[in-house]
């Protein structure tokens, strides 16, 4: 019997496609007297929430950075991303996915999402684009993924909404989060290093990828069914 094809779903926003490169840049474009914070400084994954700390009005003056139109379809490649993906598709026996989460305010970043894709790796990869707040229910060997820790999106938008910015971002920012609605996701998340989770240590046995300079080849062989 022929082994299964292995699985790896590939984030976007921090793995392909540069968002804190443009988040800073545009930042310090619309709003060149404000504070900001430069990408050695950046810690935690939520953005908004560090503006936040450092002022408060600021977590709206970020937002509206990437809420605007043309913010997601203007992001520029990560180094070494297209070559990768490429190289990836073409491996026998593998499956490769685009697994992405579109904002809350989805007007802009949703169809963006889908052009940039197109625009940077061609129509093929526009079939393997999966949207989801929750990445936890979609079956894979392995998740590249610069998000120090892959949960449900939902309940966090839903205690902004009802207890309003000021106290969500007064709260410790993972008790926000829900544990997705998968609590074993199938696949090993592997930590693709950015500005943001650069500082964690991680705990064994959990992995990094530094860049794409780094062998992601190996983290996708050594996945695969003997
Ligand atoms: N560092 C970030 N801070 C705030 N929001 C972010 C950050 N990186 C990505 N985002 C946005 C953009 C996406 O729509 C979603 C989730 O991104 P993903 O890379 O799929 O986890 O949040
Ligand atoms: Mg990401």
């Amino acid at each position: 019997i022929a082994a299964a094809p292995l699985r790896v779903l590939v984030d976007m926003d921090g793995v392909l496609a540069d968002f804190e490169g443009a988040l800073l840049r545009a930042f310090a474009c619309r709003f060149p007297g404000e504070p900001r914070v430069e990408l050695a400084q950046r810690r935690g994954f939520s953005v908004r929430e560090q503006y936040h700390g450092l002022r408060r009005d600021l977590a709206e003056k970020v937002a509206s950075i990437y809420e605007s139109p043309g913010f997601f379809l203007g992001l520029d490649t990560i180094p070494g991303a297209i070559e990768a993906m490429r190289e990836m598709m073409l491996m026998p026996d593998t499956q490769v996915f685009i697994c992405t989460s579109p904002l809350r305010k989805y007007e802009h970043c949703v169809l963006e999402k889908y052009k940039w894709v197109e625009k940077h790796l061609g129509p093929e990869f526009v079939e393997r684009i999966i949207l989801t707040r929750d990445k936890t229910v979609v079956s894979a060997d392995l998740l590249f993924d610069d998000k120090d820790s892959i949960r449900g999106l939902g309940s966090f938008g839903i205690a902004f909404r009802e207890s309003g910015r000021e106290r969500a971002a007064n709260c410790s920012f993972p008790l926000l989060l829900s544990p997705g609605a998968e609590p074993n996701p199938s696949w090993e998340h592997i930590l693709f290093t950015c500005c943001h989770n650069k500082h964690i240590e991680l705990e064994p046995p959990r992995r990094r990828l530094l860049s794409w300079a780094d062998d992601w080849r190996a983290i996708v062989e050594s996945k695969r069914r003997k």
